[in-house]
């Protein structure tokens, strides 16, 4: 059996780090922004379905493919439109990474699968996983490594942070919340090999 964990948390909060951990455990990684890109492509349903919503100033005129760069800041600007466009995205989405975990399940080529997606719970995908793991920093700690990581101002760094659910909203679905505020990054690391090794061999899926 394959057991399938969810990673989500939060901007800044520690989500690659801890991903980086469960690649070395020997985890197969479903990466749900990747996912959600290849939905643009012009042989997918949602591509004609977004420049219908959108117009067409989103399309590169050379190649007539889809630019994220032109569209991100008209949906993260605007919570309203945002939602125009994750009702197209979401479904097709959902279904490619189900295939992508089936294929892992069916082909049994790892033990655990992690889905990581920053919007594992807007985007209905909690159904998709045994486990959800949620990483967290003290909202003012990730405004703080926004701004250093990213360069910005508070400001700005504030409404990424603010952008996103709340730390709560995450955390009431968690089974295991990996804290990251920790100057030391084996802190982080130790919890996570511990948490891995107990679902891998406490699991009576397996
Ligand atoms: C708006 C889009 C086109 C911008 O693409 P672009 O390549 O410029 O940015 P990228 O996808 O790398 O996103 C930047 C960061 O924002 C996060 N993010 C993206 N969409 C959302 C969202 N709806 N809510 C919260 N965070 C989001 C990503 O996880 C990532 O950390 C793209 O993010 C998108 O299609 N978003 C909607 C689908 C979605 O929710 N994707 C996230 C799946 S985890
Ligand atoms: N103990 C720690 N564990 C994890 N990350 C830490 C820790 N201490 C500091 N950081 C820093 O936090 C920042 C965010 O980490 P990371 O890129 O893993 O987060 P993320 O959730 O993937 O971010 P984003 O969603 O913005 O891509 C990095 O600059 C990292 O160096």
């Amino acid at each position: 059996m394959t057991i399938k964990i969810g990673l989500t948390g939060g901007i800044a909060s520690g989500k690659s780090t801890v991903l980086g951990y469960l690649k070395e455990l020997g985890a197969k990684i479903v990466d749900a922004d990747k996912v959600a890109h290849s939905v643009y492509a012009k042989d997918k349903a949602s591509y004609f379905k977004i420049i219908q919503v959108f117009g067409n100033d989103i399309v590169n005129k050379n190649d007539q493919s889809i630019d994220r760069s032109k569209l991100g800041p008209i949906v993260f600007s605007d919570p309203s439109q945002m939602k125009k466009l994750t009702d197209i995205v979401y479904p097709e989405m959902k279904q490619l990474i189900k295939e992508e975990i089936a294929q892992v399940e069916q082909t049994q080529s790892h033990k655990v699968v992690v889905l990581e997606a920053a919007v594992l719970i807007e985007a209905g995908l909690l159904d998709l996983v045994d486990k959800v793991w949620v990483t967290m920093v003290p909202k003012e700690v990730a405004i703080d490594r926004i701004m250093k990581r990213n360069n910005l101002s508070i400001e700005e760094a504030t409404k990424r942070v603010n952008f996103q659910s709340p730390n709560e909203e995450r955390t009431k679905h968690a089974d295991f919340v990996v804290d990251t505020n920790y100057p030391d990054f084996n802190i982080t690391k130790n919890k996570v090999i511990e948490e891995f090794n107990k679902l891998l061999y406490n699991n009576s899926k397996l």
